[in-house]
């Protein structure tokens, strides 16, 4: 099996670990290396998980992944390279770190050590993530089949070529907060509305899994479906409108080029 050793133990380091066991990782398979020691022992004690440095962990594991914040990559990639890596055995790091493109970890590794970059999401926490992913340079087709073959167990896998991946990284990467905040949005507009907040709240989740569900099975487009709930001069013609009006779609267009403008933003300032 794949041993795999997370570095970085924060919420997408975890989303990953949870998602894996999940799906029938052997926890005998994954390590993760923390520098918080309190929150390295939650997780040890929540799944069970082997927790070691980053030395350790990358001396061992077969598939290194990058779990930190920007601001940390190159410590960490520097530490990385300092240990003995095995070009036998063809490990491989894969960064989930946003921004930072892989030309900038390649120079610090052995020369033609194999990175690729992946943008997830935390729905991989229950297996229904998607992980975007972009070789780099001297990643080879085993190497991303390996990885796609990994992160398809915790959802769905996409790859595109790297430089797509700071606009991919607002709308998936990004993504799930806008939907948290809609709900949330959404919750408290019912209880304006009179609604207890846990009867809001249920109507909220299930109308989204619902509709979620429909987008997933669905051969329709979004605007069809659409189509099919607002009926002639009804209640959904009347709340759409208010939301046309007060710029929803101009709002996620400049929500997203923000996003993505960041992104890029955080790969030139991560040195
Ligand atoms: N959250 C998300 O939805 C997504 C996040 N990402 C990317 O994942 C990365 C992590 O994000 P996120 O999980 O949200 O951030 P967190 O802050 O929750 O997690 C990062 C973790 O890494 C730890 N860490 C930092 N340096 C080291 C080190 N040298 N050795 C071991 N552990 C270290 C941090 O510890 P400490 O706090 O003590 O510094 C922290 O616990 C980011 O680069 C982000 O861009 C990508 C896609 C989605
Ligand atoms: O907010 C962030 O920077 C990270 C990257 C994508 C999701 N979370």
């Amino acid at each position: 099996m794949t041993r795999i050793a997370v570095i970085g133990g924060g919420r997408i380091g975890e989303a990953l670990i949870a998602g894996l066991l999940e799906s029938g990782h052997a926890v005998r398979d994954l390590v993760v290396a923390e520098k918080f020691e309190s929150r390295a022992a939650e997780l040890a004690s929540t799944y069970g998980i082997l927790t070691t440095s980053i030395s350790e962990a990358s001396e061992n594991a077969d598939v290194i992944v990058l779990a930190v914040k920007p601001g940390d990559a190159e410590s960490v990639v520097t530490e990385i390279a300092k240990t003995d890596l095995d070009g036998e055995r063809e490990q491989l790091i894969v960064s989930l770190i946003a921004g930072v493109p892989t030309a900038k970890f390649e120079p610090k590794l052995p020369a033609g050590f194999p990175v690729i970059r992946v943008m997830p999401n935390t729905p991989m926490l229950v297996g229904e993530g998607v992980s975007v992913l972009a070789p780099g340079r001297y990643a080879k087709a085993e190497h991303l089949e390996l990885v796609r073959t990994i992160l398809s167990s915790v959802g769905k896998v996409v790859t595109v070529k790297e430089n797509q991946l700071d606009a991919v990284t607002a709308v998936s990467g990004s993504g799930p907060a806008y939907f948290f905040l809609v709900a949330e949005a959404m919750v408290d507009a019912g209880v304006g509305l009179g609604l207890s907040r846990d009867v809001a709240s249920a109507l909220v989740v299930q109308t989204m899994v619902g509709s979620a569900a429909m987008l997933d099975r669905s051969d329709e487009t979004p605007t069809e479906l659409r189509y099919a709930v607002t009926s002639p001069g009804g209640t959904t013609a009347a709340a759409v409108r208010e939301l046309e009006s007060n710029g929803l779609r101009a709002a996620f267009f400049h929500a997203l080029s923000a996003a993505k403008d960041r992104s890029t933003e955080m790969g030139i300032t991560a040195e």
